[in-house]
């Protein structure tokens, strides 16, 4: 029989740094329209790949994150948005326009000064050279939206998915997880913290007025200026979700082991297995995320051999490894509410047939007793639970080690039937919630 054909990698093609702009930087709102564009245009865009694009590079710190923060709250608000506009406009106008309009009806639901929005808004559409006849059309519906959006946009139910990620997600949950998972994304995500010491998790929590959460990490309220936070420079503490922290504590690096991490960059799981003491080797497809994780290295002064290259050509033996695979991120709405707006998940068979082949080969690459943890931050039984139902129908000499999951903050209602964990966004309501996340530790 011919072997199988492995799938090609959905984001195999090198990302070539972004060159330096002289023209004049956008302001934040006019930042925010030109994601807002890219996001929801013919050939759409994530937010994370566009902070660093050439158009933006004389733009301020602040403005920059003024300007992600207002794009990705309209997209969060976005049916919201457009369920305000739709009582003022006869017919929908061209997309920039409406972007515009989504964007000043959600800044003025959420306090901003009228005038301002407005004026703005209505400068915008003048100096777009086909739509400038519209503007007029932007003043007056802007106007009433200022008088009704406050007190009207509480009122309006949380967005649903899009119908590609809504149906299976419906299918594999429940109608009414769904809602609740999708309450959770329109609340967004706090700021999760993991301390490079896990025993001075308490005392950063407390010097940063944060919540210690039940599995290690630390939780803000509020970010600000995360760069700005006691213990950044020094490398203390590095941003990552809880749910996010979890895989490496249930592969429990041990000083000296020799472990490597599959798919690694930005790299928050590098720095853990690198903080525990074990002698790490990240690999990654991406030399511009990896980018990211030197910078993280850097800061905290912890050690890693970092590869960029493809994890199904990597070669050596080691006593543990981490596969996060690349997957659909349907598990990081919360914090990526663009997620669901550019993509349609026509790529997701792709990435399932990639992680089966993944998880083959890391398992070629562990020694006698070595163990692998393999996770995904996606929703979808097929890039979790499915995954390990199907690798020990694979390899009979496999199984799931249950004991890894004995962890303090693990709930056992997490575990599911082939002993994996299943973390959605509903779950945590009174903390403020976690990402959806799937993750298994195997054992030959
Ligand atoms: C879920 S992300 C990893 C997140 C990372 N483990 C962390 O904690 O920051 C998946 C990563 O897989 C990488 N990737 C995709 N295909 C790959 C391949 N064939 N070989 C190696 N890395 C790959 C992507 O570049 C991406 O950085």
């Amino acid at each position: 029989m011919p072997a199988p054909r492995r799938p090609r990698t959905p984001n195999a093609r090198p990302q070539a740094a972004p060159k330096a702009d002289t023209r004049r930087a956008p302001s934040a709102r006019g930042a925010a329209l030109r994601m807002l564009n890219e996001v929801l245009g013919e050939e759409p865009r994530l937010l994370a790949d566009l902070s660093d694009a050439p158009w933006a590079a004389g733009m301020a710190g602040a403005d920059r994150a003024r300007a992600q923060r207002l794009a990705a709250e309209t997209l969060r608000g976005l049916e919201r948005c457009d369920r305000l506009l739709a009582k003022h406009l006869k017919k929908l106008p061209p997309l920039p326009v409406r972007n515009v309009l989504r964007i000043a009806t959600w800044e003025l639901a959420h306090g901003e000064a009228a005038h301002g929005v407005v004026n703005d808004a209505v400068n915008a559409v003048s100096r777009m050279p086909r739509q400038g006849h519209l503007k007029g059309l932007v003043n007056a519906v802007l106007r009433k939206i200022a008088d009704e959006a406050p007190s009207e946009w509480p009122k309006l139910r949380a967005p649903r998915l899009p119908d590609w990620l809504r149906e299976p997600l419906v299918a594999a949950y429940s109608s009414a997880q769904m809602l609740a998972f999708e309450a959770a994304h329109a609340a967004g995500a706090p700021l999760d913290l993991t301390p490079r010491d896990p025993a001075q998790a308490a005392d950063w929590a407390e010097k940063l007025g944060g919540v210690l959460l039940p599995t290690g990490s630390v939780r803000l309220a509020e970010a600000g200026q995360i760069s700005a936070l006691p213990g950044y420079e020094e490398g203390a503490w590095w941003v990552q979700d809880a749910a996010a922290a979890l895989p490496v504590k249930l592969l429990a690096p041990k000083q000296g082991e020799k472990i490597l991490d599959l798919c690694a960059a930005p790299g928050g799981k590098t720095l853990q297995v690198a903080a525990a003491g074990a002698e790490v080797t990240a690999v990654d497809l991406s030399a511009h995320r990896l980018k990211r994780l030197e910078a993280n290295l850097k800061r905290t002064g912890l050690k890693a051999t970092v590869i960029a290259g493809d994890a199904m050509e990597h070669e050596g033996r080691y006593d543990a490894i981490l596969l996060d695979a690349p997957c659909s991120a349907t598990g990081t709405i919360r914090r990526h509410p663009d997620l669901p707006h550019a993509r349609d998940g026509a790529e997701i068979g792709d990435l399932i047939g990639l992680q089966s082949f993944m998880i083959d080969h890391a398992l070629s690459l562990l020694n006698p007793g070595g163990r692998l943890v393999f996770c995904t931050c996606s929703l979808i039984p097929d890039e979790g639970e499915c995954q390990i139902e199907e690798a020990l129908e694979r390899h009979p000499d496999l199984r799931v080690d249950r004991s890894a999951l004995e962890r303090p903050g693990i709930d056992p209602a997490w575990i599911t039937e082939e002993g994996g964990l299943r973390l959605t966004p509903d779950l945590w309501p009174d903390l403020g919630g976690m990402d959806g996340f799937y993750m298994a530790v195997l054992t030959r």
